[in-house]
């Protein structure tokens, strides 16, 4: 299995109103860097996974949704909790969403994003395309 993985940033606000997350109840920012990884079985006819331009262009139409955002007003977190790990996901849906209809997108088996809160901690959460 190959992997290509392009990185960008993006900063929201946020609150996570649960006990379980003590201060972060309250609104506050976080800046996160997001690495996704685009895996593919084969390579395409230019022995690539998938142009890094072409790939740094969709995740960054997906993170504009997001950036400079407060996660508490956005419709896609409405009654959701905007945690590190359900970013990752929603991040992974939504590029795999974008990359469906292009044709090297098609060939592809799945998609990790790992999104880094500081550098010390992140999470993962990784899509499979064939599922
Ligand atoms: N598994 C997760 N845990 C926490 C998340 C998360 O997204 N996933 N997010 C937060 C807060 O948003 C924030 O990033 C950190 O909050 P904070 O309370 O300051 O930090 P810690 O939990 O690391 O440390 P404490 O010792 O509880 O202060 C929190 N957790």
């Amino acid at each position: 299995m190959f992997s290509l993985t392009v990185r960008r940033h993006f900063m929201i606000a946020h609150s996570l109103p649960r006990e379980a997350f003590g201060p972060a109840q309250g609104l506050h920012g976080a800046t996160f860097v997001a690495e996704v990884a685009f895996r593919r079985r084969a390579l395409n006819d230019n022995a690539i996974v998938l142009d890094i331009g072409a790939a740094g262009t969709v995740i960054e139409e997906v993170l504009d949704g997001l950036n400079y955002k407060n996660l508490d007003e956005h419709p896609d977190f409405e009654g959701k909790l905007s945690t590190t790990e359900a970013l990752a996901q929603y991040i992974a849906q939504a590029v795999a969403e974008k990359i469906s209809d292009d044709d090297d997108g098609r060939h592809l088996d799945g998609i990790d994003v790992t999104l880094r809160e500081n550098p010390d901690a992140w999470a993962t959460f990784s899509l499979d395309l064939n599922a």
